[in-house]
């Protein structure tokens, strides 16, 4: 069994206790009484490479990253620093997250929050929403075109706007049919874990125009949003580089500065 599936297996368990202590209707009444989602793609979509910056604790591939005993503070200090939106790793078992990270970071921040994790049913959608998310991750590579059109659908529906992640042409080509309209491109192979610095410039040309270009892992510093923009991306998704650094805030203002570089202006 490939990582992914043995990932996607633990959370069909945590999410099967959770759907055992809060039913789908109690969701849905929830999602009613939320403040409404924020809507990313104007900033996203405006001159300049966004960053999405990522609280993230540990990984399958490295293990324990950083404590983060307060997520909150930590996306408060991305928010000063420029970050155009937040990401919250969800995930319990192999990312030490939890819906109370998203709680917390949402009540901390007033830019829009993505839900990051392994999303294989609309009642995560209904959580993420009822937790104050804006954004929620769709992983191509976990589900089927039918799943990917449903979830995408839904997700809309219920004002999320689905980040909708690819590895190769051929899930690209699967975003795009599905009616992705905002597509991130994870530069981590799923079966070695391994990030391959060139993978977004090898695939964005497959992105049509329009939509809007995320590059995902493996970004460690200015330099790397430089090349990245170069390859026509529109927002980068940063977490080890961040929780690892020195200084969150700071962290983040040298990436917002490297995309905004004029040298990128003409293209
Ligand atoms: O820590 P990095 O290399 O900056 O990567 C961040 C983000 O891209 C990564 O956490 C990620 C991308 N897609 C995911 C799907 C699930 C969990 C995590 C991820």
């Amino acid at each position: 069994m490939g990582v992914l599936d043995t990932i996607v297996d633990g959370v069909r368990q945590d999410l099967a206790d959770r759907q055992a202590a809060v039913s789908l209707d109690r969701l849905k009444e929830r999602v009613l009484h939320v403040d409404p989602a924020l809507d990313p793609m104007p900033r996203f979509r405006a001159p300049g490479v966004s960053v999405i910056a990522e609280v993230k604790r540990s990984s399958p591939s490295k293990g324990a990253l950083a404590d983060i005993p307060d997520p909150a503070a930590l996306a408060a200090a991305y928010a000063s620093g420029g970050a155009a939106a937040i990401s919250v790793l969800t995930e319990r078992r192999r990312f030490g997250g939890s819906l109370e990270d998203l709680v917390n970071v949402r009540m901390a921040v007033d830019i829009p929050v993505l839900r990051k994790d392994f999303i294989v049913t609309a009642y995560q959608l209904f959580e993420a929403r009822a937790n104050g998310a804006d954004l929620a991750l769709l992983i191509v590579a976990a589900l089927s075109d039918f799943e990917l059109v449903s979830l995408i659908e839904r997700a809309e529906s219920i004002g999320l706007t689905p980040l909708v992640e690819t590895h190769t042409e051929e899930e690209i080509d699967r975003a795009v049919a599905a009616g992705a309209k905002l597509i991130g491109v994870n530069a981590r192979n799923l079966q070695t874990l391994e990030v391959d610095p060139g993978t977004f410039a090898r695939l964005a040309p497959r992105i049509p125009d329009g939509i809007v270009k995320v590059a995902e892992s493996g970004v460690k510093g200015p330099h790397d949003v430089i090349e990245l923009a170069r390859s026509g991306a529109d927002v980068v998704l940063v977490g080890e580089a961040l929780v690892t650094g020195r200084d969150p805030r700071l962290g983040v203002a040298d990436l917002v500065s490297a995309g905004a570089h004029p040298a990128l202006a003409h293209r």
